[in-house]
């Protein structure tokens, strides 16, 4: 369902030479014997996830859809990110339902949260507040100003719409939610955040939006199944692996993936967490960006044509679109748009694409690779999340680095906790 193209001979020739070192750690991954193996319950999750948690998300969406217009997400980075992603990819960027899904809890900005706040104040709301670690500075922050709120506005019924998603024992969260009473929903250990979109973490929030999450956990098992065999001539997620390293071997150390929809851009964002903090390490790593076509192509694609080449682009083409438009005619012309009449609008936007595609690689000299997804639906998420994850942690395993932790980003966290007097 995920289809790999591309038009350079250099990346089908050399493609197979790495065959060998994938199949070797295709083994250790689905034997849990590679680099970070306490990490990979990703893995077989298809298989394996709670039966009885997953029908508690969709009770748990239900009920919180009855009783909300706004349902706030409180959480930030692999506790933030997929849910968004998921949302805006299936609904659309206007979707206009009930309950409108708004994020917290990913900033320190003032203005954000109070304009947050401000907001939500004479609705009817509901929480999940999210956290693995359930430590997060960001998210603490905005949840003691969201619990104070709630407390005061629903008193005690406010425990009835707080909804805690965290490790089973560990960390502050998981104290105030029991002290609290509120239902809790766990993020199973060996499953870090940026993995965790297809875990309570992303299908609480998805399902509250309406969305079917059962055709994403079936996505998910297709993708799984799909990728069951090593052999690159198959397994598209391995051979776009084995590419991004051929690329970054030649010099390009920068990836932007590339779509055509507005309503994908958060899954770049979230794209970028999978890829940057799994394989940013030890000096090596893709630095991953993203942009938004035609939108930037009218501000960075001049970069893109005749910058520095230090980028190649990986386009995520989405075959047939949520909904299109048919062009109108108009009798006067004066626009001069006629000789689009009658066409689709989807159509012009696959023709400015393939129009790009050979300024950027012809003219431009800058590589591409092409992933094409069936459509934008539930089924094509789930499907899309485990076809990375796998790619991911192939790639990042070539490069002999663990794919799964990310011990750079204490860094900034000790500095500001010490201007900040935390002891
Ligand atoms: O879910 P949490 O424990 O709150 O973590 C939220 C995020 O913050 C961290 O700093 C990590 O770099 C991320 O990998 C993680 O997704």
């Amino acid at each position: 369902m995920i289809k790999l193209e591309t038009k350079h001979a250099f990346l089908k020739e050399n493609v197979k030479d790495y065959q060998e070192s994938v199949d070797r750690l295709h083994q250790q991954l689905m034997n849990k014997e590679c680099l970070g193996n306490d990490y990979v319950g990703w893995v077989e999750w298809p298989n394996t996830y709670d039966q009885e948690e997953f029908a508690r998300i969709k009770q748990t969406a239900a009920r919180m859809r009855e009783m909300c217009d706004v349902f706030v997400v409180c959480g930030i980075g692999g506790s933030y990110l997929g849910a968004r992603a998921a949302i805006e990819m299936i609904n659309g960027l206007y979707a206009n339902k009930k309950p409108e899904i708004i994020f917290i809890g990913n900033t320190f900005s003032s203005t954000y949260i109070a304009q947050v706040m401000e907001y939500i104040k004479d609705k009817e709301v509901c929480v999940n507040v999210i956290s693995k670690s359930g430590t997060t500075t960001e998210t603490s922050l905005a949840f003691r100003l969201l619990k104070q709120f709630m407390d005061e506005k629903y008193k005690e019924q406010a425990k009835e719409r707080i909804v805690a998603t965290t490790d089973k024992a560990r960390g502050v969260l998981k104290a105030v939610a029991d002290q609290e009473g509120y239902e809790t929903f766990v993020i199973p250990d060996d499953i870090g955040g940026r993995y965790s979109v297809i875990t309570p973490v992303g299908l609480l929030p998805i399902a509250v939006a309406g969305i079917d999450i059962d055709a994403i956990m079936s996505g998910l098992k297709k993708a799984y199944e799909d990728l069951a065999d090593s052999d690159l001539d198959h397994n598209a997620a391995y051979a776009y692996a084995v590419c991004r390293r051929i690329l970054q071997n030649q010099g390009y150390d920068v990836e932007m993936l590339v779509s055509y929809e507005l309503q994908m851009s958060m899954i770049a964002e979230w794209w970028k967490q999978l890829f940057g903090e799994s394989e940013g390490k030890e000096g090596k790593g893709i630095l991953p960006d993203s942009a938004t076509f035609s939108t930037d192509l009218h501000s960075l694609g001049q970069f893109v044509q005749e910058g520095k080449k230090v980028l190649f682009e990986t386009i995520l083409m989405i075959d047939r679109p949520t909904q299109d438009i048919t062009f109108p005619s108009d009798a006067q012309n004066l626009d001069q748009m006629n000789y689009l009449s009658g066409k689709s609008v989807d159509w012009v936007n696959k023709m400015a694409a393939q129009g790009t595609l050979e300024a950027h690689v012809n003219t431009g000299g800058v590589p591409n690779l092409i992933l094409t997804l069936k459509d934008m639906s539930a089924e094509s998420f789930g499907y899309m999340c485990y076809f990375f994850f796998r790619a991911c942690a192939m790639t990042v395993l070539l490069l002999d680095v663990n794919p799964f932790n990310q011990p750079g980003v204490e860094v900034y966290k000790k500095n500001m906790f010490r201007l900040l007097g935390k002891n």
